[in-house]
C-alpha cells in the first residue's frame, strides 16, 4: 500500500502540501483580542488573500498539489455523515468551553443547520454572539463575560498549517499546542486523518497524537532525513514532548536521533523555524540572535538507549558538529539570516527571514521583503522564489509556516 503521507526530507522535491486560504477569521477580531490570538496586527484580507493565492500558484508552477484543509475538512465529515458531525461538533464545543448547557445548545443548533463546508468555515471564523438569536442564562454568561463579543473566538492562525500537525516519514503528529489560541485546530487535522477517503485506513502512523498535557508544535519539527530530526526546545515545545515522540518514533520507524535544539523562549522566535531551516544538502538557514558567546548554543542528542524505551543523551554546543555528526557531512554552510548583521538580521528575522521553505535541494520559497537574506541565499548558490508578503508576514510566520508538506520525493544523495 502506498501511504498517503510520504516525507522523509525538508528539502526532497515537494508533491503535496496542505494549505489553509486565510479568511474572516483573520480580520474578525479587535487590537485588544491580538496579544491572545498571537498576531500582531489586524492583515487587510483581501490583499492577503490575493499574497496566499501567489504563494499557492508559486508552488502549483512549481510542480506542488495543493490541498486546503478547510476543504479537506468538510470532505472529512461528509464522508463520515451525521454520525461524524455529530461528535466533531460535540468535541469542538467542549473545545471551546461549551461542553452542555443552554448556550451549547444553541451553538450545536445553529452550527448543525449548516452545510458542512459552511460549518468548518463558520467555526473557523468564529460565531458572534449577535448572529444567534439566544440571550444566555447561564452565569458564566451573565457574570464573567457579558461583554465580550464572541461565543467561540476566530481561528486566525490556521493559515499557518506547519503547526498543528507534522509529517515525519509515513506518518504524523497530531499536537496538543500551547496556547488556547491555536488548540482547537488541530480537531481540524484529527478528522481529515481519521475520516477524509485520502487518508483513513491507509496505515497513516499517528507519531503522537493530541491528547497529552505535554506540548509540540509543527514549526519546531524539522525532518532533517530518513533517520534524523530536528525539534526545538521553545516557547511552543516541551522537552518532555519531545521525549515522548522520540521514544515512538525509535520503538515504530526508521528515525534514530532526534536533535533537540534549545532556542530563546519569546514570540517572534517561537518556533526553530523561525530561526534555523534545512534548505539543501549541507545548508541551512541561521539567525545569529540564537547564538550565544562563541556561537554556542544547546543541542541535545537523543537516541536510543540500552534498555527497552530508554532514551540516550549526549549535550553539546555546537550547533554545526552536531549537525555534521548526525547527518554524516565533512562540512556545512551556515547561512546567517540578514547577513549576520545586528538590525537586518532582527528585522529580517521578525518578518521570517529565516523561515524558508525549501520546495527541492537548494530551491527556497522566501518573503520579497527580506531582501537582504534573500540576496545573500542566492550568493550561496540558491534558487530563491520569492512571494509578496505585505499582509501575511502579520501574523508572524512565512512560507514554511505557512506550509505542512505531505508528499516530498526522497532524496538521492
Ligand atoms: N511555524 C511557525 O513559526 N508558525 C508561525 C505561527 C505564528 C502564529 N501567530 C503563532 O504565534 O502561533
Amino acid at each position: 500500500m502506498t501511504s498517503p503521507i510520504h516525507n522523509f526530507s525538508e528539502i526532497g522535491k515537494l508533491k503535496t502540501v496542505l494549505l489553509k486560504r486565510p479568511g474572516h477569521e483573520i480580520e474578525n477580531f479587535t487590537p485588544d483580542m491580538m496579544p491572545r490570538l498571537l498576531f500582531d496586527d489586524i492583515p487587510y484580507l483581501p490583499k492577503a488573500q490575493e499574497e496566499h493565492d501567489y504563494f499557492a500558484n508559486t508552488l502549483r508552477d512549481n510542480g506542488v498539489e495543493v490541498l486546503y484543509l478547510e476543504k479537506l475538512a468538510a470532505e472529512a465529515l461528509d464522508a463520515g455523515g451525521a454520525e461524524l458531525k455529530d461528535k466533531f461538533l460535540e468535541q469542538m464545543l467542549t473545545e471551546s468551553g461549551y461542553a452542555t448547557g443552554a448556550t451549547h445548545d444553541a451553538l450545536k443548533e445553529y452550527l448543525a443547520s449548516m452545510n458542512n463546508q459552511d460549518m468548518v468555515n463558520k467555526i473557523m471564523e468564529g460565531i458572534r454572539k449577535n448572529e444567534i438569536d439566544f440571550v444566555p442564562t447561564d452565569l458564566q454568561s451573565m457574570a464573567e463575560d457579558g461583554d465580550y463579543e464572541f461565543y467561540m473566538d476566530p481561528m486566525p492562525n490556521l493559515y499557518f498549517t506547519r503547526d498543528p500537525s507534522a509529517c515525519i516519514g509515513e506518518g504524523l503528529s497530531i499536537n496538543h499546542m500551547t496556547f488556547a489560541a491555536r488548540q482547537r485546530e488541530s480537531l481540524f487535522n484529527q478528522i481529515i486523518i481519521e475520516h477524509h477517503p485520502r487518508f483513513a485506513n491507509q496505515g497513516v502512523h499517528v507519531w503522537r497524537d493530541r491528547n497529552h498535557s505535554t506540548r509540540i508544535e509543527g514549526g519546531d519539527e524539522l525532518v532533517l532525513n530518513d533517520h534524523v530530526m530536528a525539534i526545538g526546545v521553545s516557547q511552543r515545545t516541551s522537552a518532555d514532548a519531545i521525549e515522548d515522540i522520540a521514544r515512538n518514533l525509535f520503538k515504530d520507524s526508521n528515525y534514530d536521533t532526534v536533535i533537540a535544539i534549545s532556542i530563546p523562549h519569546n514570540h517572534a522566535m517561537m518556533h526553530l523555524d523561525t530561526v534555523f531551516t534545512m534548505i539543501n544538502y549541507d545548508q541551512f538557514t541561521v539567525h545569529p540572535g540564537i547564538l550565544g558567546e562563541g556561537g554556542h548554543i544547546d543541542t541535545y542528542t537523543l537516541t536510543p538507549g540500552q534498555g527497552e524505551g530508554e532514551i540516550h543523551i549526549q549535550h553539546k554546543t555546537d550547533l554545526k558538529e552536531t549537525l555534521k555528526d548526525a547527518l554524516h557531512l565533512d562540512d556545512l554552510d551556515l547561512i546567517p539570516t540578514g547577513n549576520g548583521d545586528p538590525i537586518i538580521a532582527g528585522r529580517e528575522q521578525w518578518n521570517d527571514g529565516s523561515n524558508t521553505l525549501a520546495i527541492a535541494p537548494g530551491v527556497v520559497v522566501t518573503y520579497n521583503r527580506n531582501y537582504v537574506s534573500n540576496e545573500l541565499l542566492r550568493q550561496h548558490g540558491l534558487k530563491v522564489l520569492e512571494v509578496i508578503s505585505s499582509e501575511l508576514s502579520r501574523g508572524r510566520g512565512g512560507p514554511r509556516c505557512m506550509s505542512c508538506p505531505i508528499v516530498r520525493e526522497d532524496l538521492t544523495k
